[in-house]
């Protein structure tokens, strides 16, 4: 396995093809899913020579969290769809790169469990932070009891999902009649306690609103990330509610087709918050490369989803790990090769974007952010 994409190779052959059509799947024509990986395959990057070092830092630190790479986990569902121990072998192999794990809601392992998993095993005893993604339910006991049970598991962050009012339209799901979990396998935050308890549905709630996150807000003191707001006005927004960080994704390409690639985003979002809150990017990341062109636009860290489902198809624990080693390599030879001794260099200048409508050409003008 060399590259994410023998990853992807690999899992289809393993996967149940209703699975794999389930991860690699996004909303209708799938136009923005496949936007996501052309947008950062048409930036180019500008490297400086003459400046780098022997050797080179991967670390960041993002909302009180240190991990000992820039690339984090992106929530993805069902890791048991893709290995027996579905989300336990996927944070031990995030525990063992120091990458930051940012574990579903729609998890088939419970929180608690995983925290128990990679308890103490970080190189100096601590593991980079769990964080936990939360759809906010319209029963908010509910909601306030996962908050509390992700305080409790020492969860560093909450990640609040607000692109899905609706769950976005998984065609290739609705054709293959894939609406339900395999049996045995189901969400462990949604069963009532006890065994063949109830299991809930996760509600997709149109009716949230900004006064769910001021509610969230009240109830916890642990940074709140929001996932999936778009347009400068809400990052702005969500500065103003209190928001401590945004994940700029477009779910993957699996909510609303058609929307940006977040990469053309970022500028527009970087400039709107001004430093004041961090970025985290996700969506179609798939090389060192991209990694780094998103850090020099601005993004405090990069997430994956797709790809960790995929290595975890191919070798469990043992893919998962090999999947962060060979990013943390192409993102360091990157690095070398752009002139820089660590991520804090990487500016704006170093990437160049196509001059649209007119896409053969190249601007050659400072911080070519995407117009
Ligand atoms: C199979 C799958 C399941 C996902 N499950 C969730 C989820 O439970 N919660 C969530 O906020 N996002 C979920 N996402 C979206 C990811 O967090 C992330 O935004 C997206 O996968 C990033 O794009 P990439 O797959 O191109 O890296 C899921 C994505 C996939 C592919
Ligand atoms: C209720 C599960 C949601 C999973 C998800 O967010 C996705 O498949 O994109």
């Amino acid at each position: 396995m060399m590259t994410v994409k023998d990853f992807e190779t690999a899992a289809r052959r393993r996967l149940d093809p209703v699975h794999a059509d389930f991860i690699a799947g996004g909303a209708a024509d799938e136009i923005t899913v496949r936007a996501n990986e052309e947008a950062f395959r048409r930036l180019r990057l500008l490297p400086r020579v003459l400046r780098g070092s022997a050797e080179r830092s991967l670390d960041i630190t993002v909302l009180g969290g240190r991990a000992r790479t820039p690339v984090l986990l992106s929530p993805t569902a069902f890791h048991k769809l893709c290995d027996g121990e579905g989300e336990l072998a996927t944070a031990r192999a995030a525990a063992a790169a120091g990458a930051i794990m940012i574990v579903s809601m729609a998890s088939t392992v419970a929180v608690e469990d995983i925290a128990e998993a990679i308890r103490g095993s970080g190189e100096d005893g601590a593991p980079a932070p769990l964080w936990f993604q939360l759809y906010l339910q319209p029963d908010l006991d509910f909601t306030r009891t996962l908050v509390r049970r992700a305080t409790d598991a020492g969860c560093g962050a909450l990640v609040v999902t607000v692109d899905s009012p609706v769950r976005g339209a998984h065609e290739r799901d609705l054709r293959n009649g894939f609406l339900d979990l395999p049996d045995g396998l189901r969400c462990a935050h949604m069963a009532e306690p006890g065994e063949g308890g109830r299991v809930r549905q996760i509600a997709m709630s149109p009716e949230i609103s900004w006064q769910h996150i001021d509610w969230l807000r009240g109830i916890t003191s642990l940074p709140i990330l929001l996932k999936g707001a778009l347009h400068p006005e809400d990052a702005l927004l969500a500065v103003r509610h209190g928001v401590d960080g945004l994940l700029l994704s477009n779910h993957g390409g699996r909510q609303l087709d058609t929307v940006p690639a977040t990469i053309e985003l970022l500028p527009e979002i970087h400039a709107a918050v001004a430093g004041r809150i961090p970025i985290v990017l996700d969506g179609g990341v798939r090389r060192g490369t991209d990694v780094v062109k998103a850090l020099a636009l601005g993004a405090s860290a990069v997430g994956i989803g797709r790809p960790v489902m995929w290595a975890l198809a191919e070798g469990g624990e043992k893919g998962v790990r090999r999947l962060l080693e060979l990013l943390r390599d192409e993102v360091d030879q990157a690095l070398a090769l752009c002139g820089a001794t660590g991520v804090r260099d990487l500016t704006p200048d170093l990437v160049r974007a196509p001059v649209w409508p007119d896409t053969a050409g190249y601007a050659v003008r400072p911080g070519g952010a995407v117009s």
